[in-house]
């Protein structure tokens, strides 16, 4: 069976994205699952793969067709946007510009038919929108870009899946946002997901918004019984086993000792703090309800390590798989 060709985008290259990159494709296991193919700047991988000590020729190509899985040099499509002098670990436009035209040109590739999925390395979403454009990052580029009017964001690892109602909008803006229908057509995204997956009831804990889930209406205004009880009796009425809105932090134990297969987060932190507690190397970020796959690392651009080789390439190792894994089976 033929591997599946994933677009893995190159981030921001003034971060650990090239090097992250670098280390994930000189690992032969990659490549025993997927054709990864970079959309980035062939110059920028180059360096890195110095960097890091991994120094695999780097093929610049000027189309994905042109790919060549059969070779041991990493396949390129050259954007050819990154300044040789391009400083790591520092914040700008140029580089900003960068990753938005990775992330154009991954889609293009998939709608395409020449990549079978999206694997993003890290942006900086200052970066982003210094260049101009003003998207809060790839989730909603990607929905933009796709023509996908909503879209969730889904973080897995080995021991904890969460999807967020919410995510990168100010904390009292969110739960303005929060309501039945929004609520209700997550958590039948992340339904949807785990019954692919190979989940057939999954066991689903949806997160109250105030501490101990208003406490019976201590804490809070009532907010769980006005926008997240009908949504979770509405999933209930379809058969799905959905509880809540359930105290987060004692979800969050509990779904950790493995009684839940997937937790409904509020909002940002609510879902991201417990997860990376668990450690970043395994933590994939899936976006849910886009007509491509994509999957990404579970962490940000590090400019505090940039450039040092020091990067941890398991995160994207596992979203390579993840992605693979979500990839229709007729291509794999
Ligand atoms: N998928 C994406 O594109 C994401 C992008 N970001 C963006 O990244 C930028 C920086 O975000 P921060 O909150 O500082 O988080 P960060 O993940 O970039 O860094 C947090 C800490 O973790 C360390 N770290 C991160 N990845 C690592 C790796 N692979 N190996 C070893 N250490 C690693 C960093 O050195 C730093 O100390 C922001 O602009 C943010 O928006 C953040 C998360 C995801
Ligand atoms: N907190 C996760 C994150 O910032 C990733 O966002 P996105 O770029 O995947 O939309």
């Amino acid at each position: 069976m033929t591997r599946p060709t994933i677009a893995i985008t190159m981030g921001d290259p003034a971060g650990i994205g090239p090097e992250v990159i670098m280390k994930a494709l000189a690992r032969p296991e990659v490549h025993a699952l997927c054709q990864p193919l970079v959309i980035g700047d062939a110059g920028r991988l180059r360096k890195a793969g110095r960097i890091v000590g991994a120094e695999m020729p780097v093929d610049a190509l000027t189309e994905a067709g042109a790919a060549n899985f059969a070779t041991a040099a990493i396949q390129c499509l050259d954007l050819a946007c990154v300044p040789d002098d391009l400083p790591f670990g520092q914040l700008s436009a140029v580089a900003g510009e960068t990753a938005y035209r990775c992330i154009e040109t991954a889609v293009q590739v998939v709608q395409a038919g020449q990549a079978q999925g999206i694997c993003t390395a890290p942006l900086s979403k200052e970066a982003l929108h210094a260049a101009g454009h003003r998207y809060p990052g790839h989730t909603e580029l990607l929905a933009h870009l796709t023509g996908t009017p909503e879209v969730s964001m889904m973080l897995v690892s080995p021991k904890l899946r969460v999807i967020h109602v919410t995510t990168h909008i100010g904390l009292i803006d969110a739960i303005a946002r929060i309501e039945p229908g929004l609520v209700e057509r997550v958590i039948a995204r992340g339904h949807a997901v785990l019954v692919k997956a190979g989940i057939a009831n999954p066991k689903i804990g949806v997160c109250a918004i105030n501490p101990h889930a208003g406490e019976g209406g201590l804490f809070g205004h009532n907010e769980e019984a006005e926008k997240i009880t009908p949504a979770v009796e509405a999933c209930r009425a379809k058969g799905w086993d959905v509880r809540g809105p359930l105290p987060a932090d004692t979800l969050f134990y509990l779904a950790g000792r493995g009684d839940y297969d997937m937790v409904v987060a509020m909002y940002h932190d609510q879902g991201h703090g417990p997860i990376k507690v668990l450690g970043l190397e395994e933590g994939v970020n899936i976006t849910v309800g886009l007509p491509v796959i994509r999957t990404s690392v579970d962490h940000g651009t590090a400019f505090d390590i940039a450039g040092t080789g020091i990067a941890d390439e398991r995160s994207l190792v596992e979203a390579l798989r993840q992605a693979v894994g979500l990839a229709p089976k007729s291509a794999a």
